[in-house]
């Protein structure tokens, strides 16, 4: 099994445990994302959704590039950069609150997971980029775009995707996309962050969870997302991104 689902006092833990692979997203991690987030969407018993990845290495390191690979044209690649794009879609509309436990480095799509989640705490080692650039593609599952609603300065997410390189945790929080750092146990860290929200009641997270995507439906998200999308999906195909998709397969030969 490439990942984990556990469920303790009303918290749903989803773990991509593909540690050797820095935790890459292949097509059975997606169907692992697809089954916790139906179990959430069907039952009331959950208050919280906790994405994280397993050892101390990486959160994420985006797609599988050694299964992705194969996909050569622009609608081979609309595939499978739209089946992750609705599943981060559903992710990042889900009724309850998100956080992506950010345990080692989230690059490429895996910064993207992390950008659709609600809130994000970041292991002080850990170092997070949009490194898309560095393959000649942009964001390929809808990451811009929710970055771009995150609450950063317009300027400095821009930086971020342009610059295509990684930041580290402290400048990530004081950029306001990491809510906190943290040292030592994950599990402690977010028992802390989560700990005075446990007091109220579930309705209440819901509803402002409403609210806010009610102003995501009022901002076309969905439409725009699929544009995001649409535009990696036509880079995919470039000589550029098979190049460098290359060249990092061959360097870690
Ligand atoms: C497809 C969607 C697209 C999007 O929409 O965003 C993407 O996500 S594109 C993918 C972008 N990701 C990358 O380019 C990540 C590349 N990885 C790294 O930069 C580094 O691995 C790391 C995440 C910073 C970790 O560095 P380090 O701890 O030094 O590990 P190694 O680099 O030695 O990797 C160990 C092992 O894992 C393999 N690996 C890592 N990332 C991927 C990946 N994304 N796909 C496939 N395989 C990956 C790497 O090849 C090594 O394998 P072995 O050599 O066989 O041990």
């Amino acid at each position: 099994m490439v990942y984990k689902i556990e469920k303790n006092e009303g918290v749903i833990t989803f773990t991509i445990d593909r540690a050797e692979k820095r935790n890459a997203i292949n097509d059975e991690v997606m169907e692992g994302f697809k089954k916790v987030i139906t179990y959430i969407k069907e039952h009331n018993d959950v208050r919280f959704l906790v994405i994280t990845g397993s050892g101390e290495q990486a959160f994420c390191s985006g797609g599988d590039l050694s299964e992705f690979h194969f996909l050569k044209t622009e609608a081979e690649a609309f595939g499978m950069l739209s089946k992750m794009g609705n599943i981060l879609y559903d992710l990042a509309t889900l009724h309850v609150p998100t956080i992506a436990l950010i345990n080692g480095a989230a690059v490429g799509g895996g910064c993207e997971i992390a950008t659709a989640c609600d809130f994000r705490l970041v292991a002080s080692h850990a170092k997070c980029g949009f490194i898309q650039g560095t393959l000649s593609i942009t964001s390929g599952w809808g990451g811009g775009t929710y970055l771009f609603e995150r609450g950063l300065r317009h300027d400095q997410a821009l930086k971020m995707l342009i610059e295509s390189k990684k930041y580290d945790a402290q400048l990530l929080y004081e950029m306001g996309w990491a809510m906190g750092v943290f040292e030592g146990s994950k599990e402690q860290a977010l028992e802390a962050f989560i700990g005075d929200m446990r007091n109220i009641h579930p309705d209440v997270h819901r509803a402002y969870k409403e609210i806010e995507l009610r102003k995501w439906k009022e901002k076309n998200m969905y439409e725009r997302v699929m544009e995001e999308i649409r535009l990696c999906a036509k880079l995919w195909e470039s000589d550029a991104h098979n190049e460098a998709v290359a060249r990092f397969l061959n360097k870690t030969k």
